[in-house]
């Protein structure tokens, strides 16, 4: 049996993992965390971790960046691994994050889909071949209650654009402020909220003669969720402190 915390479990991403759970006859979920300490009773939910006193396997987060601190203290002083879903973090807490994998392992990524984790290596190569001849621009999509904007998928995928070229682009998010043509170092983010989008992301390459397109669309939350509770049942097989990525659960899962 793997028990597991659900940090966010009112949101929609942790009713999409409780779902999951449901279903899975070995995965428990043993506390919820949430702002408001109710869920709809199959398990005990509490406005802060330190309120918990129970044990668990691992942690899987889909709450908001304000959640991390306390997430942070209760998993390095309870040594409880984390898969953190949520994005929108500042450079600040992701460095605390680096230091907290120093204590016990940590998993993160803005995107739990196997498929997002292909297109980025599709950018990467993309870009490798493409940057000298086009323009990299990406758009996301989402639906109109998400609050963080570019989307994390989208930053990753720019940094995977990026890891590809021979200098390092200028991010540059609004064409709005400035009255000035596209400087060929820049890869465009752009973003749209509206209705129920579940998450899309395009990443274009504008040549002069010719565009290539990258797109991704997720059509349910499911895909995310699975994808979070595969990196849970992975944390559970990792013992060393670390920062963990879809890269290394990719890997493990190549190698079974
Ligand atoms: N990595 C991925 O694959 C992926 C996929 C979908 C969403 N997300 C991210 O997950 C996060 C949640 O998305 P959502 O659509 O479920 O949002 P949501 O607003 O529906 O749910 C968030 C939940 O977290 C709770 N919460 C907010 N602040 C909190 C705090 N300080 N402490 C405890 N609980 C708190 C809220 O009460 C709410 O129930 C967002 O950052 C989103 O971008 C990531
Ligand atoms: O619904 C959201 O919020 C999503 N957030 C992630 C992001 O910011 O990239 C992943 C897609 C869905």
């Amino acid at each position: 049996m793997l028990r597991l915390i659900l940090s966010g479990c009112n949101g929609r991403m942790g009713r999409a993992v409780a779902a999951i759970c449901a279903a899975q006859p070995d995965l428990e979920i043993v506390a919820g965390f949430d702002l408001l300490g109710t869920g709809d009773g199959s398990f005990p939910v509490y406005s802060s971790p330190a309120q918990f006193q129970g044990t668990a396997d691992a942690l899987i987060d889909f709450s908001s960046p304000a959640a991390l601190p306390a997430l942070l203290d209760f998993c390095t002083s309870r040594k409880v691994p984390a898969v953190l879903a949520t994005t929108g973090y500042s450079p600040e807490q992701l460095e605390a994050i680096d230091r907290a994998a120093e204590k016990v392992p940590l998993f993160r990524s803005a995107n739990m889909s196997l498929g997002v984790n292909v297109v980025m290596e599709l950018v990467r190569r993309a870009a490798a071949a493409l940057w000298e001849s086009c323009d990299i621009e990406i758009v996301e999509k989402h639906h109109n209650k998400k609050v963080d904007a570019p989307s994390g998928t989208a930053l990753m995928l720019a940094d995977a654009a990026a890891s590809s070229l021979p200098y390092q682009p200028d991010y540059v998010y609004d064409r709005h402020s400035v009255r000035k043509a596209r400087d060929r170092k820049e890869i465009g983010i752009s973003a749209v909220r509206g209705g129920g989008i579940v998450g899309e992301h395009d990443v274009i390459f504008a040549g002069d003669h010719e565009v290539i397109q990258i797109s991704h669309s997720a059509m349910s939350r499911e895909v995310f969720a699975s994808g979070a509770v595969s990196a849970a049942r992975f944390l559970a097989t990792v013992q060393a402190p670390g920062l963990y990525s879809m890269t290394q659960l990719v890997q493990q899962t190549v190698s079974d």
